[in-house]
């Protein structure tokens, strides 16, 4: 039987987390939480400029550096080299957050087949990331976990007039991307299992960031069980469960943070 006690199972101290988009709405709460964790953070970005912006914003703890890399995850070459970054900056990397992402504003009836694979290739990217990382631990005789960022609509379809009247539809290309990130995340996770790999997938429900108006949200809100949107904050909790040893025996989880969004 371990004792640790609760405190220390979420604590952080001396591990090396890499994230990717960590100057985004999601990316920034969450890469400030495994800050606040105490762990040492790599933001990634396809901006350097951003990336070390986003990196001056976290708090530090215990002694713990923070460091900013370029990557690009729809770029193998860009995704290859900015992990070797990551590890030559802080020295490993035991947790590997997918989050980065952007997706076309294209619907069903105009998204083009370049577009569709484009947003793809995301999957592809993380995909990558995560062999690299895996092979890093294993090289090293570690352990370590990977987190993927999903979504509700990795689960269920966005109900056809949500949008309708305010902006285009919630893109099938990001729909598609998502429910194969959350079946990656399984597959992954079986096959890492005995090298100590853990992986689960973090899948946020509404979190409207700045630029969404404010006509959508009220249409989100109505379709919320709690009758409101999510803050950033809101998914810290859940993200550490996972990043952490609070989550030692978890792994192939696709963990919602929804409000109840996917409940019904
Ligand atoms: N905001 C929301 O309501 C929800 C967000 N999510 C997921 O949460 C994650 C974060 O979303 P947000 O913070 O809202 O988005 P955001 O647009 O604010 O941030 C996304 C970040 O990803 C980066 N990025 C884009 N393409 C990239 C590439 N090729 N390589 C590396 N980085 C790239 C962007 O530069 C940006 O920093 C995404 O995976 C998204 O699908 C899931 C459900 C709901
Ligand atoms: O990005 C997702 O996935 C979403 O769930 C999007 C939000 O619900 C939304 O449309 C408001 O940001």
């Amino acid at each position: 039987m371990d004792d640790t006690p609760i405190q220390q199972l979420f604590d952080l101290s001396g591990r090396v987390a890499l994230i990717t988009g960590a100057s985004g709405w999601l990316g920034n709460a969450m890469a400030t939480a495994l800050a606040e964790a105490g762990a040492n953070v790599v933001v990634a970005s396809r901006d350097e400029r951003k990336a070390d912006e986003a990196r001056a914003t976290l708090p530090t703890y215990k002694g713990s550096r923070h460091h900013a890399v370029v990557l690009d995850q729809l770029d193998e070459a860009s995704v290859r080299r900015g992990f070797e970054d990551a590890v030559t900056k802080a020295g490993r990397v035991d947790i590997l957050i997918n989050n980065g992402h952007a997706a076309d504003g294209h619907d069903l009836t105009d998204v083009t087949a370049d577009q569709f694979q484009q947003v793809l290739a995301n999957a592809t990217g993380w995909f990558l990331l995560s062999r690299q990382f895996h092979g890093h631990v294993v090289h090293r005789n570690a352990s370590g976990c990977i987190v993927n960022i999903g979504s509700m609509y990795g689960q269920v379809g966005s109900y056809p007039d949500a949008y309708e009247g305010i902006c285009a539809a919630s893109p099938v290309s990001y729909h598609t991307l998502k429910g194969g990130v959350i079946h990656m995340t399984r597959h992954l996770a079986v096959y890492w299992a005995k090298d100590k790999v853990r992986v689960n997938c973090l899948s946020p429900g509404p979190f409207p960031g700045p630029g969404v108006s404010q006509a959508l949200i009220e249409r989100l809100k109505a379709k919320s069980p709690m009758g409101r949107m999510g803050l950033p904050h809101e998914l810290k909790g859940a993200l550490l469960l996972l990043a952490s040893d609070a989550g030692s025996y978890i792994t192939g989880l696709n963990l919602t943070v929804d409000g109840g969004w996917t409940a019904w």
